[in-house]
């Protein structure tokens, strides 16, 4: 497959889909007959316990022409961009945590050919563990080589990737999903999948979670309609290929690391399937904006996309949100963010264009993190501009998108994040704090209008 045109999709968030490369090829009328159509064989992906409550419970059958099962044994193999454990506070420890401000540089691209999405993943920070199956990581790939002959699946949560250079060619066991820069996909947990990059050298941001699935967040009074909406979200349709004697090696994130196995036919051999574990794709362009059109900053919840809640009621292990391109129409408001502690932390990447917090200093490709309860909010040069501009109607960069995964964890940082060293020097940007420094005291008791901009 090649083009983004050759690709069909299902649509509807969380939808039970069923589909079929070979017409009958799905059982009808059920899961697990003694004989499956065309000598195929039935196997269930459970991607919720099977108690799961009836509303959250998720699951797909598959029918392919080996069941999964058809492999020599696993082994390990060096996973050096990755962690296994994000504990901190031991002389070994793979991470670190500080309550400073980070702001990231673009991350580079590999120097070397040859590093496809999976060994180009390099773990930023995360918090939990997924053997707990509690917390969450986030990740950059950096990659410049296609996956042929081989498919990965991470056992510990579900990944949504956020391209940022590049379009991605994904091949899923269920099908075919092209996914371009301003588009996001979702890969739950255990399916199977290989990355192919048209574009050659690729980068992106990943969100991690490893407890509850992404869903869609509620919508309260915004009523029945707005944000994503359900229908904009693609799922694959069945495509199966028959490689029988070739060497294919399947690859796990498995608790951190990486493991990976043989077999001599294509993991890609699911001719037909149904139900509604799968992965998916939406396109952020289509996100239907909520904002104030009266006066004051909304808090940027208003911006999620999806969610993947805690136990906590209305507390999310992870949003992920989007500063789509808006009307800006606030009248006698202070209309970039504010000023901001928060109990949640935030990373935030661009995927292009720039943000209305900061004037200089975060670029596409680059990414920041205000950690919990760390202060943060507009450079001086914004709240300069802000504070005195004349307030029309703009419309916020048409062609700008950065994005948000807010977390109630408390994240550490790989060494890699902090401390790698590139030709240039360091992608950590050291005088980040520096964006803060000169804004200025312009309190006078006695003079209640202020003195903004003298
Ligand atoms: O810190 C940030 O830039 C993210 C953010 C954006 C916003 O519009 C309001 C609050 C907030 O934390
Ligand atoms: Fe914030």
């Amino acid at each position: 497959m090649s083009s983004a045109s050759t690709y069909k999709y299902l649509q509807g968030f969380g939808n039970t889909h069923a589909t079929e490369a070979l017409e009958g090829a799905l059982p009808e009328g059920q899961n697990s007959p003694q004989r499956v159509p065309y000598g195929l064989y039935a196997e269930q992906l459970s991607g919720t316990a099977f108690t799961a409550p009836r509303s959250e419970n998720q699951r797909s059958w598959l029918y392919r022409i080996r069941p999964s099962v058809c492999h020599t044994p696993f082994t390990r193999t060096p996973s050096p961009t990755l962690v296994r454990s994000f504990a901190v506070g031991h002389q070994d420890s793979e991470c670190q945590s500080t309550p400073n401000q980070l702001r990231w540089s673009p991350f580079e691209l590999p120097k070397h050919g040859g590093v496809d999405f999976v060994h180009g993943l390099h773990t930023v920070c995360g918090s939990g563990d997924p053997s707990v199956r509690n917390g969450i990581a986030i990740h950059v790939y950096l990659a410049n080589a296609s996956m042929e002959n081989s498919a990965f699946y991470n056992a510990d949560g579900d990944l949504l990737i956020v391209p940022q250079q590049g379009r991605l060619d994904i091949q899923t066991e269920l099908g075919y999903l092209y996914v371009e820069p301003n588009e996001i996909v979702v890969i739950p947990r255990g399916i199977r999948y290989a990355v192919r990059l048209p574009d050659g050298p690729s980068r992106g941001y990943v969100l991690e979670v490893f407890d509850r699935h992404f869903e869609l967040p509620d919508l309260g009074p915004i009523g029945a309609n707005g944000l994503a909406n359900p229908r904009d979200f693609l799922y694959p349709t069945a495509a199966y290929e028959d490689k029988e004697n070739i060497s294919f090696t399947i690859t796990t994130k498995y608790q951190g690391q990486l493991y990976t196995l043989q077999q001599t036919h294509s993991a890609f051999d699911v001719v037909a399937w149904h139900g509604n574990y799968a992965p998916y794709k939406y396109d952020l362009r289509k996100f239907c904006t909520v904002n104030t059109v009266s006066f004051d900053h909304p808090d940027p919840s208003i911006f999620t996309v999806l969610t993947s809640k805690s136990n906590t009621p209305g507390v999310a292990a992870a949003d992920f949100v989007i500063f789509p391109p808006r009307w800006m129409v606030g009248e006698h408001t202070f209309r970039p963010p504010y000023y901001h502690r928060n109990c949640m932390a935030e990373f935030m990447g661009l995927i292009s264009g720039g943000y209305d917090a900061k004037a200089t200093g975060f670029l596409p490709g680059g990414a920041s993190l205000h950690s919990t309860m760390s202060a943060h909010g507009p450079d001086q040069v914004t709240f300069e501009k802000a504070s005195t501009e004349e307030l029309q109607p703009v419309k916020l960069r048409p062609d700008g998108l950065a994005f948000m995964f807010e977390t109630s964890h408390m994240l550490s940082l790989t060494k890699w994040a902090v401390e790698k060293e590139y030709a240039g020097g360091k992608v950590l940007q050291d005088d980040y704090y520096e964006c803060w420094q000169g804004l200025k005291k312009y309190f006078d008791p006695k003079n209640k209008e202020g003195k903004w901009g003298q």
